[in-house]
């Protein structure tokens, strides 16, 4: 069941994450790299995780031109992560050309193509937030729409709000990669999302892989609070 924990390495600079990376390398599947840290260190961060023998989640949530996209996705299978993601509200034009050249790209120089998510709604939304930006429609309509238009476009999955579980399922079936942050154990902090569930929850709403950050890295004891929650997924699974 660890292999399909995720951690979120959120953190500022090489010699932290190097630090988590040592300290979870036997406890979590797979390491997020996300915005803040990729900035700041670039693709040495990927090599310092992949050496270490984890795997790699690039969450750089792309949304841009389909040509951007397209050229974004294959230097991140050039790197060799496992999988990234991309915004589905980058429509499919984005979503379908980005799939296509990384498939050519991969075939032509030889790299495995990575799993290859969207991001439907993100996990702090509210629909409050959402109508601030003119999407009038409600979460649950959004979401099982993006994923359709995610797996539609040959995106592998999605990364969406375990509580939304039921309705990607019905939408794309048992076999479409969902990937669910905006994960709390019982008694963790909320922190700043807001569709949240447990891990035992998630495992039993049908989560592929779950993304953990902070119950993780602000828990007093960091490994123990990440078996705890391989713990509770494993006996959800069961
Ligand atoms: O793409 C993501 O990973 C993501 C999507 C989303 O809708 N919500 C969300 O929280 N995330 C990421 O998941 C991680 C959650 O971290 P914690 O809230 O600390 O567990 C962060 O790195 C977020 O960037």
């Amino acid at each position: 069941m660890k292999d399909r924990l995720i951690f979120a390495l959120d953190v500022d600079s090489y010699d932290e994450a190097r630090q988590w990376v040592r300290i979870l390398a036997d406890e979590v599947g797979m390491f997020k790299v996300g915005k803040q840290l990729f900035t700041r260190c670039g693709p040495q961060i990927v090599d310092m995780i992949r050496q270490a023998g984890g795997g790699v989640f690039l969450d750089l949530k792309y949304h841009d031109i389909p040509n951007t996209v397209a050229k974004a996705g294959i230097e991140a299978a050039r790197m060799g992560v496992q999988m990234f993601n991309v915004h589905a509200l980058g429509g499919g034009k984005m979503m379908r050309t980005m799939v296509d050249e990384v498939r050519e790209a991969a075939v032509k120089e030889g790299f495995p193509v990575p799993i290859t998510l969207a991001v439907t709604i993100l996990t702090s939304s509210s629909e409050e937030d959402l109508r601030q930006v003119g999407i009038d429609l409600p979460v649950t309509q959004m979401v099982p729409r993006l994923a359709t238009l995610a797996r539609e476009s040959g995106l592998h999955g999605v990364v969406a709000s375990a509580q939304e579980l039921p309705l990607i399922r019905q939408a794309c079936g048992g076999d479409f990669v969902v990937v669910t942050p905006g994960v709390r154990p019982a008694t963790a902090a909320r922190d700043d999302q807001q569709r949240v569930m447990t891990p035992g929850e998630a495992i039993a709403a049908g989560s592929d892989y779950l993304v953990v950050g902070r119950p993780i890295s602000k828990a007093d004891d960091p490994v123990l609070a990440a078996r705890s929650i391989v713990a509770e997924m494993t006996e959800a699974g069961a």
